[in-house]
């Protein structure tokens, strides 16, 4: 029997990206608890959370792969998660102006007897940015369910000089790296 795919994420660009690929999926969302996290490095805290977030999800079969992430802007020493107003959104972006930072996504991917987990980083550097500029951006709607408050893939491309990596990395997730692994898995393209 073939494998089954189930995408442990309610983020519409992670959905999108494995639609993109080809590969078919099922969607059930994890629901975990966030702020139960301690840990302050940003690889270990991607990597924790893209497992609790897998590991939420029941498998019962043997031929059931279950896929999650997650992803976190870190500039010097400071994470960024997703804005939760506008004061937050503003002091990422004014934080992010000019600078280079990294965006970490990570990704698990686990069947009943197999378990693989993995960090891309994708760094990103932003044009100097006007207040104006910033006041415009985070009045409208993309900062809010981003890391970091700025949506590469829409609104926020307009901030973005140059990034070394994947820039699917830094949407939410690495999709060629994914592909890749979930061939190892028994998933493939339609
Ligand atoms: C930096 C950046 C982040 N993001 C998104 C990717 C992620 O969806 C989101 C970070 O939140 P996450 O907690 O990684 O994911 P999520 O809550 O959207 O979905 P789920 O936990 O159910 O899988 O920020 C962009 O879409 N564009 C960007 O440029």
């Amino acid at each position: 029997m073939a494998n089954k795919l189930i995408l442990a994420s309610s983020s519409p660009r992670r959905k999108e990206l494995l639609q993109q690929m080809n590969i078919p999926f099922t969607v059930q969302s994890a629901n975990i608890d966030e702020s139960q996290i301690t840990t302050t490095d940003p690889i270990d805290k991607v990597k924790q959370l893209a497992i609790w977030k897998g590991e939420d999800i029941p498998i019962q079969h043997l031929n059931t792969i279950v896929l999650s992430a997650d992803t976190i802007v870190s500039y010097e020493q400071t994470i960024f998660e997703k804005p939760r107003n506008k004061n937050e959104a503003k002091q990422m972006i004014s934080t992010l102006s000019g600078q280079v930072h990294d965006v970490y996504t990570g990704v698990m991917i686990r069947s009943l007897q197999e378990k693989k987990v993995f960090v891309e980083r994708t760094r990103v550097e932003f044009w100097p940015l006007s207040e104006e500029e910033i006041d415009a951006y985070i009045s409208t709607e993309d900062p809010y369910d981003k890391a970091g408050a700025y949506g590469i893939q829409s609104l926020g491309a307009m901030f973005v000089k140059q990034i070394i990596g994947d820039y699917y990395t830094v949407v939410g997730l690495p999709i060629s790296r994914v592909v890749r692994e979930l061939r190892d898995f028994g998933i493939v393209m339609e």
